[in-house]
């Protein structure tokens, strides 16, 4: 069942519809990732459910309570949530603990061992307690800003790009450890992020929002392999994308025939495959088998890209160039014949702005 619910929310500032008639359930104790690119919506979205903006239109539970109908509004400090920022946002002047303890009266019996165990889950050492947040790490202030929000038990956490200033290594690990505390203590999370990578390795539900529009939300494996479509495919990494003829369930495109991750009554539609489900293989003797010249090999590290122009066309058209991915170490010549194999399936695309949810 869904724990904080969205229906028909709308905001407007002037022209611009921030957010347009968004519907979303988050299950409870489940972490959902919003993401999309600059201006889409996200922060407005986030701001709306922790009540620091109100809706134009559409209605918010949370819980079963009612925070949002329209305009009126249940005020942010009501609702029980709790909110974590890019920055942090500590109190420069506050101790660790003091940070820490800001929502906790100081009447609170056993306020001192409270906080110390707010610290010990955020895994910080006991001796940071007495320090100012300026003598802490980037994401170690974080940390001291997850335990904050934690201190008042929130029914619901935001987290509005919280790991955006770390740098890649710091923000792995800090992403992780959030996470893993955040489901341990099961807390319904929504964090909203930039970051593909980070959306789909936090997340239990990704979220994609274009122009305050839900393109797709879904697991996000889900999303990863069976985007709506080319918008929600290129966001999400690359892909490969052909036009195919499909029935009874496969795709007879380019590549051969591939089956499809789901029956589609349409006779031609576009198929994406993703480049990791397309192995280079020395070519053989079969004279059916796909192949492929490389045109361009380029050095990426741990993977190289190499592009491939098929040696042959549906339909008569110009045979298509695949941007592809291997291991340096088996990265073929530039000039050289290779074979192609898929692997999994290809998903059918829908025309771009169809079937919305
Ligand atoms: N207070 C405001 N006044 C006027 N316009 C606003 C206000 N807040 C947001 N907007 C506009 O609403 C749209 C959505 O903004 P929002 O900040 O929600 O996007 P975002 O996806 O969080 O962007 P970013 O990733 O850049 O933070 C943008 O066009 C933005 O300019």
């Amino acid at each position: 069942m869904s724990f904080l619910r969205l229906q028909a929310v709308s905001r407007r500032f002037g022209q611009v519809a921030a957010l347009d008639a968004v519907d979303l359930a988050v299950p409870e104790g489940s972490r959902t990732a919003i993401l999309g690119p600059s201006g889409s919506g996200k922060s407005t979205l986030l701001r709306i459910v922790g009540g620091f903006e109100t809706p134009d239109s559409g209605r918010i539970t949370l819980g079963g309570d009612l925070l949002a109908e329209g305009p009126r509004t249940v005020p942010a400090h009501l609702r029980g949530i709790g909110l974590v920022a890019q920055e942090g946002a500590l109190f420069p002047h506050l101790s660790v603990a003091d940070n820490i303890g800001f929502g906790l009266p100081r009447a609170t019996p056993g306020r001192e061992a409270r906080i110390a165990v707010l610290l010990a889950m955020v895994e910080l050492d006991p001796s940071m307690l007495r320090r100012r947040p300026d003598q802490l790490s980037g994401g170690q202030q974080q940390r001291v800003a997850l335990a904050r929000a934690l201190a008042r038990k929130p029914r619901l956490m935001l987290l509005d790009e919280p790991f955006s200033a770390l740098d890649t290594g710091l923000r792995a690990s800090t992403r992780k450890a959030v996470a893993d505390l955040l489901a341990a203590e099961g807390i319904t999370t929504i964090l909203v992020t930039h970051d593909q990578a980070e959306a789909l390795s936090f997340a239990d539900q990704v979220v994609l929002l274009r122009e305050g529009r839900l393109l797709q939300a879904g697991k996000p494996r889900d999303l990863y392999l069976q985007p709506r479509d080319t918008t929600v495919a290129t966001f999400f990494g690359e892909a490969v994308i052909l036009p195919a003829r499909l029935s009874g369930g496969w795709a007879e495109c380019a590549l051969g025939r591939v089956p499809l991750t789901r029956p589609d009554p349409r006779a031609r539609a576009e198929i994406m495959l993703r480049p990791e489900q397309i192995a280079l293989l020395p070519t053989g003797t079969e004279a059916a088998e796909v192949r492929a010249r490389v045109e361009a090999v380029e050095f990426g590290g741990a993977s190289c890209g190499v592009a491939v122009r098929l040696q042959r066309a549906e339909d008569g058209g110009r045979a298509p160039r695949l941007e592809l991915r291997c291991s340096y170490l088996t990265a073929p010549p530039v000039g050289s014949l290779v074979r192609l194999a898929v692997s999994g399936q290809a998903h059918p695309l829908l025309p771009a702005g169809e079937g919305r949810p």
